[in-house]
């Protein structure tokens, strides 16, 4: 481990595509993980990347197709204004929602074609266009009054299979609505053997009405704004983001803030204002970590897009202690009790750094929580969690071979921080005794 001045607390999470795969060297040593979009990825670019991805202990996320509809086939390409067309034969969706009605909307690529179901014969949808536009094959299609079948495809799971074989960290799925389709691909990742986590995206109404549930059988939530923004009125997304990432932080998973961070930079080398605003702002709201799509993906500008993100949040997060909110964890249990405890000493003896071994990997992400401006050093015993831990905010992980007792937990920390600060305090939490997967000592330590 090196100087930890030179790591940053906020994490970054590119999406892999073509702008970025060209040079991709000039991010890796920037990028805290990458994020392959399995509705355009195909796998050979997968396996092009994964060995400089493990080489450089980048967290990879595997984002699932899940309930997204895509046009599979469309027999003209543009709609005009008052037109009336089939839906499931002049626009042919990759399927068909069960309970589509009259009056329902039917949004293409991310709302610009905006349609109206006018009526339903012999099983036929006819669709009045209200606003035209182009179609091309594989544009995202919304249905926000619409509701869907619960199901993980048999595509999803050939591409769970693949993320177990390769070791993914995390798998995404979208289009979540309800906490059986996280609980159904908990099953299948448990099924196959894997260790991934699973973060809900968080694109839909009936995903936000049943946040609180899939967010408790998750590991972490992304805030989806492309498809979130089409399905709900786009005035709602700030306080929606700023709800979901509370929750998030109070039940103590991971939270990521997606789409459109930078989006004026898909075009132009530099961002707008409004754009390195938001980028603070969710920061200071409490996202661990930040992602970047069309800006890694189509963009001109990929490598300064990604430079933005690290230069901006550096800055925003330099003294996060001064944006810090009341903060309660929903449950009281032990583990939260621990990280309180830490939080106390940490904000009497501000200590250098705060170390700690962690099986899981949700020690560290619980105390990151509470937001310090001193790193937590995780102490990883296995290489998933030791990656997974590249995401969480403030971590910087560090792979040991095995947690030993408490006297040897002791030691390699006081080496490690030894190492990283020259004097003064740090903190360990701890696990006794030995074998004992559970936090539940707390030592100060002087050097
Ligand atoms: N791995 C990839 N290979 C080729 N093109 C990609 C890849 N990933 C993304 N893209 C392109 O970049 C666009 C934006 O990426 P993304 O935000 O991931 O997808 P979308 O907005 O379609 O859900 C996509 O619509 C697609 O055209
Ligand atoms: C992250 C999102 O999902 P995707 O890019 O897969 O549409 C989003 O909708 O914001
Ligand atoms: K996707
Ligand atoms: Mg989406």
């Amino acid at each position: 481990m090196e100087d930890i001045s030179k790591y940053r607390k906020t994490k970054i999470l590119v999406t892999m595509g073509p702008s970025i795969e060209r040079d991709f060297s000039k991010i890796s040593d920037i990028i805290d993980g990458v994020r392959f979009n399995m509705s355009h990825a195909p796998k050979a670019e997968i396996l092009e990347f994964l060995e400089i991805l493990n080489k450089k202990n980048i967290s990879k996320l595997m984002d699932l197709k899940g309930n997204k509809i895509r046009i599979k086939e469309v027999n003209r390409d543009k709609l005009f204004e008052n037109e009336r067309v089939i839906f499931g034969k002049d626009i042919v969706p990759n399927y068909m929602p069960k309970c589509i009605e009259k009056g329902h909307r039917i949004l293409i690529n991310d709302g610009k074609v905006v349609l109206i179901v006018e009526n339903i014969e012999n099983d036929q949808i006819i669709a009045k266009v209200i606003v035209g536009g182009i179609l091309i094959k594989n544009m995202g299609v919304n249905l926000p009054e619409s509701c869907f079948p619960s199901t993980i495809s048999k595509e999803d799971i050939e591409n769970i299979k693949f993320a177990i074989e390769n070791d993914f960290e995390y798998l995404a799925l979208s289009f979540v609505r309800t906490k059986e389709e996280i609980e159904n691909l908990k099953d299948v990742i448990r099924f196959y053997g894997g260790k991934c986590s699973v973060i809900a995206k968080i694109e839909t109404k009936e995903g936000l009405k049943n946040i609180s549930e899939i967010l408790d059988v998750s590991d972490g939530v992304m805030i989806a704004r492309g498809d979130l923004g089409v399905e709900i009125p786009i005035e709602y997304l700030p306080t929606i983001q700023k709800d979901i990432i509370k929750l998030a932080n109070e039940k103590g998973k991971l939270v990521i803030t997606a789409t459109q961070m930078l989006d004026s930079m898909v075009n132009n080398p530099y961002p707008t204002r409004a754009e390195v605003t938001d980028i603070a702002n969710a920061i200071f709201d409490g996202t661990d970590c930040l992602m970047l799509s069309n800006e890694t993906t189509i963009g001109k500008y990929p490598i300064e897009s990604v430079k933005t993100l690290d230069r901006v949040s550096r800055v925003s997060e330099c003294d996060i202690s001064k944006h810090r909110k009341e903060f309660h964890f929903e449950k009281k249990t032990v583990y939260a009790g621990i990280a309180y405890a830490v939080d106390a000493l940490y904000r009497n003896l501000n200590p250098k750094i705060v170390i700690t071994p962690t099986t899981s990997g949700k020690t560290p992400l619980r105390i990151s929580k509470f937001r310090f401006n001193s790193p937590i050093i995780a102490l990883a015993p296995t290489q998933i969690v030791f990656r997974k831990l590249r995401l969480i905010w403030g971590v910087i992980p560090h792979k040991i071979d095995e947690i030993g007792d408490v006297d040897e937990v002791l030691l390699i920390s006081r080496e490690i921080a030894k190492e990283l600060v020259k004097s003064g305090i740090y903190i360990v939490t701890l696990g006794h005794p030995k074998g004992e997967k559970k936090t539940n000592v707390i030592k100060v330590e002087n050097i």
